[in-house]
């Protein structure tokens, strides 16, 4: 696994972090660092933690012990700098009840100042299949809808660092190829994006390299990870 690093080229990294609830640790010490451009796999069974460890990443938990950096500094949720440069979607259910597709997409896209919302919201819509479905309600989507809404609503904003929670749950197979292509794109495009999944199509379509979470996590590169998921 590469070490962590602190300079500003390093979108995000983790520095001898351990991470978990009252309880005790989820899984063992993480020491990684993802470059602009560069797009990490968490894999590994239910509950070994990815999500834990996403969150900390996110500063939604502060780690047990060690340290998180986004961008060279301390990772800390409160600062506007870290909320401007972090996109994720995490919750199935971070939406707003009384907000249609559309208006959620125009709501983060005029909240982060694009210059043309109105062609941006167009734009997610269309490419997260949603044109037939922009003026209902989250209550009125099918869960795989609700899932594209929150994609796209992550998608539209800028932001330097992409943190997903198993970003294939509910799509269909069509979509999730999609997915790939366009976090590929992203990370083309100089972000840095670190995602769970158990999805060994999505891992193989944009990863660089996976790092699996576990009592003792360990890094493969992206052939042994899509092998491991496969196992
Ligand atoms: N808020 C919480 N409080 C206490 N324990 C928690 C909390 N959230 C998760 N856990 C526990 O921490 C462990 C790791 O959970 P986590 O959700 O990070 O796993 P995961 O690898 O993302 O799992 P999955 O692949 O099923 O999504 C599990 O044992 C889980 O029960």
């Amino acid at each position: 696994m590469s070490a962590a690093k602190k300079t500003p080229q390093v979108a995000i990294a983790a520095e001898e972090m351990l991470v978990g609830y009252d309880q005790g640790t989820v899984c063992g010490e993480l020491n990684f660092s993802v470059e602009p451009g560069d797009v990490l796999a968490l894999i590994g069974a239910n509950g070994t933690g990815k999500s834990t460890v996403l969150k900390a990443l996110l500063g939604a938990l502060e780690p047990a012990e060690g340290k998180v950096y986004l961008l060279g500094s301390p990772v800390d949720d409160r600062e506007l700098t870290f909320r401007r440069d972090v996109s994720s979607v995490m919750d199935e259910d971070a939406f707003f009840p009384s907000l249609t597709v559309r208006e959620h997409l125009i709501l983060m896209a005029k909240g982060h100042g694009l210059p043309d919302p109105e062609a941006a919201v167009n734009a997610e819509i269309s490419a997260f299949g949603l044109i037939d479905r922009e003026d209902a309600l989250p209550s009125e989507l099918s869960s795989g809808q609700r899932r594209r809404m929150l994609l796209a609503s992550a998608f539209i904003r800028p932001f330097r660092v992409l943190v997903l929670d198993e970003p294939e749950q509910r799509l269909d197979p069509a979509t999730r190829l999609a997915l790939a292509d366009r976090l590929r794109g992203i990370a083309a495009d100089g972000a840095a994006i670190v995602m769970a999944t158990h999805d060994a199509e999505l891992l193989s379509g944009c990863a660089d390299w996976a790092i699996v979470i576990d009592d003792e996590p360990y890094a493969l590169t992206v052939e042994e990870a899509v092998a491991h998921l496969q196992s």
